[in-house]
């Protein structure tokens, strides 16, 4: 509640969530191909872009099937993502959310750390870094319409946004489980 009511008083975000319930009428922004050719990564296919100019509100659809795990190249892509994002003056804020039913995102692709070189592994948790880090300190407003379950690096990635929402419903969990998998976070 407490949240909701900062919410309504902050102006810049009254836009944000205009276009959260509105952003099929968004523009399709640009897709972050050129800086992600640069960085030797694919191109953007896992990450649909909606910009409205109007509004200054960018909304980014995570499409990884089937979970939105995040691996090396999502990873990139969303930093890259980001990155233009800041880079283009009119965008204000940025929401986060799932084109994937009930999962927002199942935290780190499992895959990735699961024989796979030490020098593959060194990249990955650079760009685990980079993401949050990115996320933490942009300077874009940033929420996370957090439309599923969300473990571990899910979580992590909402709570780096300045404010998230959850759908109400109780098959959606969220938090930090991955002590479970008997995986600690390396340092940085
Ligand atoms: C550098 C330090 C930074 C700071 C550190 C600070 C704190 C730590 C922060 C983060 C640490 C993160 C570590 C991790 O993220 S490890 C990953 C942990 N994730 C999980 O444990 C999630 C496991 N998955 C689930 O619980 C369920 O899959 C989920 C609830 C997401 C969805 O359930 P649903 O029933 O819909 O779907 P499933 O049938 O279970 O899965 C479908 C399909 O997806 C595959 N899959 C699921 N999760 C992952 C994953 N994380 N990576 C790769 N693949 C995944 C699953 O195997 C199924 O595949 P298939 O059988 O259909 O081929």
């Amino acid at each position: 509640m407490a949240l909701r009511a900062a919410l309504r008083k902050s102006c810049a975000l009254t836009g944000l969530f205009c276009q959260l319930s509105s952003s099929r009428h968004g523009r399709v922004c640009a897709s972050p191909v050129l800086v992600a050719q640069q960085r030797n990564s694919s191109t953007a296919q896992n990450i649909k872009l909606d910009f409205d100019q109007s509004t200054g509100v960018a909304v980014m659809h995570m499409q990884c099937p089937p979970v939105n795990a995040l691996s090396l190249e999502f990873l990139t892509e969303i930093c890259i993502t980001v990155e233009k994002l800041e880079m283009d003056k009119s965008c204000r804020g940025l929401i986060i959310t799932s084109s994937q039913p009930k999962v927002f995102s199942a935290g780190l692709d499992l895959l990735e750390m699961y024989e796979t070189s030490t020098e593959h592994r060194g990249e990955f948790w650079r760009a685990v870094q980079e993401m949050w880090l990115k996320l933490y300190s942009s300077k874009l407003v940033t929420i996370a319409a957090i439309n599923g379950s969300s473990p571990a690096g899910g979580c992590l990635m909402a709570m780096t946004c300045d404010y998230r929402i959850m759908a109400d419903n109780p098959r959606y969990g969220i938090g930090l489980n991955e002590t479970q998998l008997g995986m600690v976070a390396p340092f940085w």
